[in-house]
């Protein structure tokens, strides 16, 4: 069993929910990065996405595309990135995930870039702008090396399609829980709820909501209807605040115990 399944089935045994926080690699500094995952997983996330900046990222906001400057700014690469996370691998636990767009993975060179996230010890891999019936270029590299490539479906796959993608998943189905952009939003589409619904009914595998979501209550509403969420932007603010006491109560909620991994 990998380390995602592994977790899963874990927060599942304790009948708790996951919180994945998304993070901007070199936000910062690349020099914190180990810092800030450690932070998280004190904080009791149950994996983290890590995301690479990238000059063209299509569906960030503006946090997410700002924290993408000030990364870029800091003259952060991909391979810089990979380095740090095999560092951050001796003490972290809980899976790492890589959230990036194809073209700096194309940069990489695709196999250099699968062979060496999984020496890195790096669990999953989110390529957002790469659909399904492209992903024939990494996806059976990624599947041997044993690294999941995490779907992602939206408020406007069809179900139908939404099915197809499922049955292919591996460690996780990513619902975007909008029509648009990364960001936090106070409101959702009245029909979320029942989307995420049939979504879970179809999925083999965990099914995790993210985009716009940043407070308890709409943590607590949208897990009713699927095993957890990604917060991105909300958590990229409160570290550039440096504010860890608002953190640390965020994620609060659906902790994973560090001594249980
Ligand atoms: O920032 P939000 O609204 O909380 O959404 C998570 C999101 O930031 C993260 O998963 C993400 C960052 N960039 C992306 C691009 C595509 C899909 C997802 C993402």
């Amino acid at each position: 069993m990998n380390r995602i399944e592994q977790t899963f089935q874990l927060l599942k045994e304790h009948d708790t929910k996951a919180i994945v926080p998304y993070i901007m690699a070199g936000d910062g500094g690349l020099d914190c990065l180990t810092e800030r995952l450690e932070m998280l997983e004190k904080f009791g996330a149950a994996a983290i996405e890590v995301g690479v900046p990238f000059s063209d990222p299509v569906a960030d906001g503006p946090t997410i595309q700002a924290a993408g400057i000030r990364a870029l700014n800091n003259g952060t690469t991909l391979k810089e990135i990979v380095a740090e996370l095999t560092k951050a691998r001796r003490t972290i636990k809980i899976p790492l995930i890589i959230m990036t767009y194809l073209n700096p993975v194309y940069a990489y060179g695709i196999s250099s870039f699968v062979e060496d996230i999984q020496k890195a010890g790096v669990d999953g891999c989110i390529i957002p702008d790469m659909p399904v019936e492209e992903e024939e270029m990494i996806a059976p590299l990624l599947e041997a090396a044993g690294t999941e490539l995490i779907r992602l479906v939206t408020l406007t796959t069809p179900l139908d399609r939404v099915k197809q993608i499922a049955a292919k998943g591996r460690g996780f189905l990513y619902t975007v829980t909008v029509k648009g952009i990364t960001g936090t939003r106070n409101e959702f589409d009245k029909e979320l709820l029942s989307f995420l619904q049939a979504v879970k009914e179809v999925s083999p595998i965990p099914v995790l909501a993210g985009f716009g979501i940043s407070n308890h209550e709409q943590m607590q509403t949208i897990t009713k209807y699927c095993d957890g969420v990604v917060i991105g932007s909300k958590i990229v603010d409160l570290l550039a605040e440096n504010n860890f006491a608002e953190l640390a109560d965020l994620m609060s909620i659906f902790k994973l115990k560090s001594n249980l991994i």
